[in-house]
């Protein structure tokens, strides 16, 4: 009579002890390889009507989420959530300009009346041409552009522009370009830049050095294009009643779904704007939570979300935890909420606590349908802010904070407090800098494949199937000790450096 193997635990057996477990401290038994890495298929949806082609997800706060890193999101086959924590039309202004452009590039070029002069534009800031238009601002009519090569030449540096730009209609492409065309024109015509418009008026300039910056990058698919042929993007609202009006402009602005965003989304307030959107814009998906529990998930798939955010206190900058006391490990949270929210059809993302490639193998295989990162994206090209260099870690460095850090409420998140100015404000959240990490149009790709290795080891060759074998409980995984922990990294050596491409 054959023996049953009875090897580490199923998952279901596993999250039902009494303990919180985050990634680290659970580990899955490898499986039986039946197909090379490149088999692997990593797409899915981040809610109910929107398909991505990588399961990647850039949080929603304002040192991660503007436009550039939308922008870099959908082309990267992913999706970027635009962060709340600005006004309205800033906000919708910057979902138009994600979806004014096929390219993840943003130059943010100088532009000038023809009957405006040079000031100190040439001298003081690296500006390799300034573009005239009628109104000396974007979205109008392109008049001319004058190079840097051309004003240096010039005697009379008190000229208006319109006297001395160079009127050439060629130097346009339509909005719609991507990266190979827009390249293809560089070369045919000799240019060192390019400027983007659509209806006649002017949208951005794309300059030859960023092209051939991101040409360096692993080739990009077609990304991440939504009904109305334009890339897609999100947007974080709240669920105070001014909420409602933001959310208005951000659905003019063509906004594709909308995050309701909150350390706690089982509330009266989250369930009564689930359907109220629902309700005015049918069309529109929309993600609730955040949520770490299966009956706290039951609540808003009952109210009518088309996605569900997983994930309390488990973020980098996070300490809802320890001011709270309310919470979950991430890796229970995502495996219990995927558990429920799979019952309805109902994709979760698994938000906060990502460090690596084998967090995400962890977020997915557990049942989560994307992963939603801040600190893994914040000291990216992409992300807000300038870089600063760390004189101690020898290390260029950008600012990362909490939406819930006094420094981010006083600026803007502030607003879910008016009313409420009398009361006192405890902050959730800190403030602090991550390292340098490059481009996200090469970070992504490399971990993608890190994550891809990962899904072969378990025989998973697309997240329906490793969603599978979890329910199955062909999946077996395992609590590491301590020990255990220490071994899975790098120990024993006086020194290392780790580079993982
Ligand atoms: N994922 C996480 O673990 C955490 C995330 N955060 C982030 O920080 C930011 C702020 O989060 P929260 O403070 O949870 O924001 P929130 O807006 O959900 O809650 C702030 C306060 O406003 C109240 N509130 C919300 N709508 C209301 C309404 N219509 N009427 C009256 N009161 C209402 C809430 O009950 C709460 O007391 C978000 O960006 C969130 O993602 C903060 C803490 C933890
Ligand atoms: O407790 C919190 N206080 C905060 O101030 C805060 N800001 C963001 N978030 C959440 O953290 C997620 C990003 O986490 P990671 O940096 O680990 O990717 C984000 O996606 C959020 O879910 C916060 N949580
Ligand atoms: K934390």
């Amino acid at each position: 009579m054959a023996t049953e193997f009875e090897d580490g635990f199923p998952a279901e057996k596993l999250f039902n002890q009494g303990y919180s477990y985050t990634y680290d401290d659970v580990i899955f038994l490898p499986h039986y390889i039946d197909f090379p890495t490149d088999a692997v298929n990593l797409s899915t949806k981040l809610s109910r009507n929107v398909p991505l082609s990588i399961p990647w997800v850039s949080s929603p706060m304002d040192t991660v989420t503007e436009s550039y890193m939308a922008s870099a999101m959908a082309a990267l086959g992913g999706i970027g959530i635009v962060h709340s924590n600005v006004t309205p039309s800033e906000q919708a202004d910057m979902i138009r300009s994600v979806k004014s452009r096929r390219v993840p590039i943003l130059s943010s070029p100088v532009f000038k009346a023809p009957d405006s002069r040079i000031a100190d534009e040439f001298d003081s800031h690296d500006v390799p041409f300034v573009l005239v238009t009628q109104s000396g601002t974007q979205k109008t009519k392109l008049l001319g552009y004058v190079a840097k090569s051309d004003w240096l030449g010039l005697k009379d540096k008190e000229i208006k522009l319109g006297e001395v730009m160079r009127t050439d209609a060629n130097v346009c492409v339509p909005w719609d370009y991507d990266l190979r065309q827009i390249d293809g024109k560089l070369k045919e015509e000799g240019r060192d830049f390019v400027v983007v418009e659509e209806g006649g008026e002017v949208v951005d300039a794309v300059t030859k050095e960023e092209v051939d910056r991101v040409k360096g990058y692993p080739k990009l698919g077609k990304g991440t294009v939504g009904s109305d042929g334009r890339w897609m993007v999100g947007a974080a609202i709240g669920t105070r009643e001014s909420d409602k009006e933001r959310l208005e402009q951000l659905v003019k602005a063509g906004v594709d779904v909308i995050v309701l965003d909150s350390s706690q989304g089982n509330s009266v307030y989250q369930v009564e704007m689930i359907k109220y959107v629902k309700q005015t814009y049918p069309e529109l998906d929309v993600i609730g939570g955040n949520v770490v529990t299966m009956s706290q998930a039951q609540n808003l798939i009952k109210a009518g979300v088309d996605g569900l955010r997983v994930g309390m206190g488990s973020g980098s900058i996070c300490t809802t935890q320890e001011v709270c006391a309310v919470g979950r490990g991430q890796a229970t949270a995502v495996y219990k909420v995927s558990s429920i929210a799979a019952q309805s059809g109902i994709p979760v993302i698994a938000d906060g606590g990502i460090s690596f490639s084998g967090h995400i193998v962890k977020a997915l295989v557990l049942g989560a349908s994307t992963v939603m990162m801040g600190s893994f994206l914040a000291g990216s090209t992409e992300a807000p802010g300038a870089y600063e260099y760390d004189e101690k870690k020898k290390c260029r460095v950008k600012k990362y904070r909490g939406m819930g850090s006094l420094e981010a409420m006083t600026k803007g998140s502030d607003q879910r407090y008016l009313g409420d100015t009398a009361k006192l404000k405890i902050a959730q959240g800190v403030v602090g800098a991550v390292a340098d990490k490059g481009s996200v149009l090469k970070l992504v790709p490399y971990t993608m494949q890190a994550v891809k290795q990962g899904f072969q080891d378990l025989g998973a060759s697309s997240l329906q199937s490793a969603h599978d074998l979890l329910r199955s409980k062909t999946l077996r995984l395992e609590v590491r000790t301590a020990a255990a922990q220490v071994e899975g990294g790098v120990h024993g050596l006086t020194s290392h450096e780790k580079k993982a491409f």
